[in-house]
């Protein structure tokens, strides 16, 4: 839908009206080919103002229509009809001007954007490109290297920035719309051809192949897998070596590809799952358009670790009082010091004033007294908890919200110890806090509306994609982590090394794979969790023999590296060798090797062949078996849920989705029968039992994700 009126006498006013953003429907797209042609035509109008609705221009092509046959006007002649026109048109942008947006901006003449205003092609987050021109026309615009940069990684650009890199001609803090019409008036008459970009050379500089060529290498390190960001370098490359013509051409060719890739269907799917997690709902019918969050000004944070550092960071930058509070004055100081040299590098990054004066230090818990929530970020010890939530429960006022950052503790437990069980939930940060986007938001059983609503909507003010999950040990991410685990040792025994088992997983696209990833958390954190559930030390069972335990088969590798001082990156040598204590660079290690072969020796192991194909069935498929039992229980409400949690809190690669939508990828019956046979070859491994949910899907056709919230309707949710 496109508005049409007559301003100022002699200039067309064009208005797309789509809220919220006015993505180019096909019925915007009829309406502006129908309103441009009668300006076009119209012997009054001189000139063309094009805007958007609700100081919105547009948010680039409807994504909700890729699913669907494609109908309408299509783009590229479109906007080429706006370009060849001989009235200059002027786009005013107000919003975001991303994608198709920024496309359509491209074929008019001029651009005029408010200070506020953000442009962009973002088309590669969604494993697609900018298809109407975008790669043809901004080279042409601005020059091969910054189209590349934007082209390739989407991000959006600031009005000043874009009007630096020439992207537009003005900016304004007054009514863009007004600017716009006075500046269309001002230009009638002028020549028209040197705006067409379309028929404009691209400025190339001498060494433009040297330049392509390293920014496709850059690229295939960084995409780790995704195609589109190649396919972007491609088109660019097209646009310094081919007329236009020939350029669109191949942007067509290559859209084309990506289009129908399952890359993009997955991670057109993050886009809409990222969106939906927002929108939570509890068994007790309380959802997001029903429970209002309380405001936070003043919250406060108990313990001053790796993790409590993170957290008051991430609240202060959100420009939220804080209270933090440590035990000793040694280790106050020393977090102090920590955190506002944490706070200078964020505020530098982003050229702004350190808010140090919103933060008080404190040892005293008394200072909690008007805190409106907090968070407890202690050592993981429940004894310890209860002791802290205990004298929270009696120095905080009635209505504070005590929220615990425990990674997988009992929520319940430490709500069962307070005046106020209604209002503690569970905020689980992941490392570092500051800069990871997840936040676990764990509702107990007795947690309220009010206080899931607070810990969502904190979550968003923070920056975080906020995932509300039921209780229950390790909750959504670190329950569906441990099969993932196991399986790598088990693979380990059976014939395999630690850089085949994460070559095949960063094959697959994690940025590390899950020996690396140990590495760099830490193997002791590991190894005290297993000493803590009896799983290695003192109080493992005498009756158990050394790869058993509670009846199910167990891998006592990792103890053994622990055992011998391998503590991972921190001091220097873990499942691989570093290149010095906290070093990065990560070599294959022959000490590991020998100790792998002594051990399969000492236990009778007849080492195997294992190729990465069944490192990636064996790791992924009883994770997300896992993912299913979850859902089956009622923990998380959806698989966008699941997904959602280990795209943005545990690396699992974007463009495949997530590990449920990579399930229905793969195919049900095929995940099925690969954990069968898994299962059947190892019985004493309980993980790779196929989850009764999954048999259910299979049996019912395997519906397609999108339908599996309903398929689920379950009396018994956790949420
Ligand atoms: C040919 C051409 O080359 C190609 C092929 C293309 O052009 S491909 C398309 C390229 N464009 C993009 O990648 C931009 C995608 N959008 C965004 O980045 C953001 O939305 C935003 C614009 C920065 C606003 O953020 P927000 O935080 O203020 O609100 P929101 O919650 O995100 O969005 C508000 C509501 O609008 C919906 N929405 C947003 N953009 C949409 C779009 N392009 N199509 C369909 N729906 C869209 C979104 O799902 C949500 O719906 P619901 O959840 O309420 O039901």
């Amino acid at each position: 839908m496109a508005r049409y009126a007559q301003v100022h006498g002699s200039v067309a006013l064009i208005t797309l009206t789509n809220p919220p953003v006015n993505a180019l429907s096909a019925a915007v797209r009829h309406g502006i080919t129908e309103t441009v042609t009668r300006a076009l035509r119209d012997p009054e109008v001189k000139s063309v103002v094009i805007c958007g609705e609700n100081g919105v221009f547009c948010g680039g092509a409807d994504i909700r229509e890729f699913a669907k046959p494609m109908g309408g006007p299509p783009l590229v002649p479109m906007i080429a009809a706006i370009e060849e026109g001989d009235k200059p048109v002027v786009a005013a942008i107000e919003g975001v001007a991303l994608g198709g947006g920024l496309e359509l901006a491209l074929g008019c003449h001029y651009r005029i954007a408010h200070t506020k205003a953000l442009v962009g092609l973002p088309e590669v987050t969604l494993g697609l490109l900018p298809a109407a021109g975008g790669t043809q026309r901004l080279p042409r615009l601005i020059g091969i290297a910054p189209a590349l940069d934007l082209i390739t990684t989407g991000r959006h650009v600031a009005a000043q920035q874009a009007l630096k890199l020439g992207i537009v001609d003005q900016v304004t803090d007054q009514s863009t719309v007004d600017v716009a019409i006075q500046f269309a008036k001002q230009v009638v008459g002028q020549p028209l051809l040197p705006r067409k970009l379309s028929t404009q050379p691209t400025p190339c500089p001498p060494d433009v192949d040297i330049l392509l060529e390293e920014a496709m290498t850059q690229v295939k390190r960084r995409a780790r897998g995704a195609i589109a960001p190649v396919a972007c370098v491609m088109a660019v490359r097209a646009a310094a070596t081919l007329p236009y013509r020939a350029g669109m051409q191949k942007e067509q060719e290559l859209m084309a590809t990506l289009f129908r890739s399952s890359q993009a269907h997955a991670l057109q799917y993050c886009f809409f799952a990222q969106r939906a997690v927002g929108r939570w709902k509890l068994s007790s019918g309380a959802h997001s358009g029903n429970s209002k969050p309380r405001p936070v000004s003043k919250a406060a944070v108990i313990g001053l670790g790796t993790m409590g550092r993170g957290i008051t960071v991430a609240l202060v930058k959100a420009g939220i009082a804080v209270v933090a509070v440590e035990t000793s004055d040694k280790q106050l100081q020393m977090g102090k010091q920590i955190v506002s040299e944490m706070l200078k590098r964020e505020a530098q990054k982003r050229n702004e004033t350190p808010r140090l004066d919103l933060i008080r230090f404190t040892t005293s818990m008394l200072e909690l007294k008007d805190s409106d929530l907090v968070i407890e970020a202690v050592f993981e010890d429940m004894p310890l908890k209860k002791q802290v939530f205990k004298e929270l429960s009696s120095v905080c006022k009635a209505d504070a919200f005590l929220c615990t950052n425990t990674s997988g503790l009992d929520v319940d437990e430490l709500a069962a110890v307070t005046k106020t069980p209604e209002l503690v939930v569970g905020m689980h940060f992941f490392a570092p806090a500051h800069v990871m986007k997840l936040l676990e938001v764990v509702c107990g059983s007795r947690s309220s509306p009010e206080a899931v609503a607070t810990a969502m909507y904190l979550g968003k003010r923070l920056g975080k994609v906020s995932v509300a999950v039921g209780n229950c040990p390790g909750f959504v991410g670190n329950r569906m982590l441990r099969p993932y685990l196991e399986e790598a040792n088990f693979l380990l025994e059976e014939g395999a090394t630690p850089e085949l088992v994460d070559g095949a997983l960063e094959e697959f696209g994690f940025a590390m794979g899950v020996f690396r990833m140990s590495d760099l958390s830490g193997l002791d954190v590991g190894w005290r969790i297993r000493k803590e559930s009896g799983l290695t030390g003192p109080d493992v069972d005498p009756s158990d023999p050394p790869r058993r335990r509670q009846g199910q088969r167990y891998s006592p590798l990792p103890d053994l590296v622990c055992e011998q001082g391998r503590l991972g990156q921190k001091n220097g040598r873990g499942w691989y060798l570093y290149d010095k204590p906290g070093g990065r660079v990560a070599t294959p290690d022959p000490k590991i090797h020998q100790l792998l072969e002594e051990y399969r020796l000492k236990h009778g192991i007849r080492p195997r062949r294992v190729d990465r194909q069944e490192v990636v069935e064996r790791c992924l498929f009883a994770l997300i078996n896992e993912g299913f039992r979850i859902l089956d229980d009622g923990i998380a409400a959806g698989p966008e849920d699941i997904d959602m949690i280990y795209v943005f809190g545990y690396g699992w690669p974007r463009h495949r989705g997530g590990p449920m939508f990579y399930a229905g990828m793969v195919g049900l019956p095929k995940v099925l029968e690969r954990l069968e046979h898994y299962w059947q070859a190892h019985p004493d491994v309980p993980h790779l039992e196929p989850s009764a949910l999954l048999r259910r899907l299979v049996d019912s056709g395997s519906p397609p994700i999108d339908t599996w919230r309903d398929f689920l309707q379950r009396p018994h949710s956790q949420l």
